[in-house]
């Protein structure tokens, strides 16, 4: 079977890893990163990631931090199989023969490649995904209430039409190509120096998860500000930004300053770690059973040993 197909199935298995391990972290980035601003002498509503979480379960329940969870399952498992599916299309496009090692650039460009791809499966699942986190009893920064995410979907649709669905894919493209660059060029270079010279490569339970979980702090890093924007813009009343992230990005830098760009640091890198590590553990034990199942180019190479 083709490599760049049983890394798509792979990476299915890794980014279903990715969601069940990060989701209360997620939801509780979002809360911060979309809260209102707190009036002169107001107290602001969550003093940090551990007080969104503590308030989040006390007041709606343990199960509050699981809210939205179903999209980014049906969304984010089939984005993390188009990404490593797109990170073998962009390995194939740079191979002169299959054995030939990737080069650090020759990853970060499959990466940046596989960031393109995903933002097109991405942005209708963020958008659903973020409009149901921020949405709290009562109070909804759109000023429309749903009841889960078919009612989003129709909404939108009713409301802007697919425009209002795809509202976000230039911020999602600012935040997904260096990041995705990032993610895959730093997991590859830490694998190669966890596993030692040779041919006898191998790499640890612990080394994998170590190098998943570094490189989604890799990926986080480059692109927290394109994130708040993209989480502001696509949780804003239609029209608010008729010019799309421009008109985000001048109103927090006007309002609330540089800093405010980094709002969400705390809990994106606090769930990057565990949530990533689990994305690669899934992705490399997926991949190893298609290897003892006889399956790809890396078995091919290993039977000829
Ligand atoms: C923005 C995002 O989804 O990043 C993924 C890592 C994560 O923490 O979910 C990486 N990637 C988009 C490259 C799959």
């Amino acid at each position: 079977m083709s490599d760049v197909l049983l890394n798509f199935v792979a990476g299915g298995v890794g980014g279903s890893c990715t969601v069940i391990v990060g989701h209360p972290f997620d939801t509780v980035k979002v809360r911060i990163q979309t809260m209102s601003r707190p009036k002169p002498g107001e107290k602001p509503l969550f003093t940090g990631a551990l007080d969104c979480a503590k308030q989040t379960v006390a007041k709606e329940g343990f199960f509050a931090l699981y809210k939205g969870m179903a999209a980014p399952l049906v969304g984010v498992s089939p984005l993390f199989a188009v990404f490593f599916g797109g990170c073998a299309v962009g390995k194939w496009l740079q191979q002169t023969d299959p054995d030939q090692e990737m080069t650090f650039m020759q990853n970060v460009n499959s990466g940046a490649l596989a960031g393109v791809f995903t933002t097109v499966v991405m942005v209708p699942g963020e958008r659903v995904k973020c409009l149901l986190q921020v949405q709290q009893a009562g109070n909804s920064p759109s000023g429309v209430h749903y009841n889960g995410p078919l009612d989003v979907v129709k909404k939108l649709y009713k409301e802007g039409g697919i425009r209002s669905i795809y509202r976000g894919t230039g911020a999602t493209l600012l935040r997904d190509i260096p990041a995705s660059a990032a993610y895959l060029s730093v997991y590859e270079y830490l694998k190669k120096k966890f596993s030692g010279e040779g041919s006898q490569r191998t790499l640890s339970p612990g080394a994998t998860l170590l190098a998943g979980g570094l490189a989604g702090m890799a990926n986080w890093s480059v692109c927290i500000p394109a994130d708040v924007l993209k989480s502001r813009l696509q949780t804003a009343p239609e029209g608010k930004y008729p010019d799309g992230i421009r008109g985000v990005f001048r109103e927090v830098i006007r309002e609330e300053g540089p800093r405010a760009l980094f709002k969400g640091f705390a809990p994106v890198m606090l769930r990057a770690f565990p949530a990533n590590a689990a994305c690669f553990f899934g992705l490399e034990l997926t991949l190893s059973l298609f290897r003892l199942l006889g399956l790809g180019h890396g078995a091919k190479k290993a039977e000829e040993k």
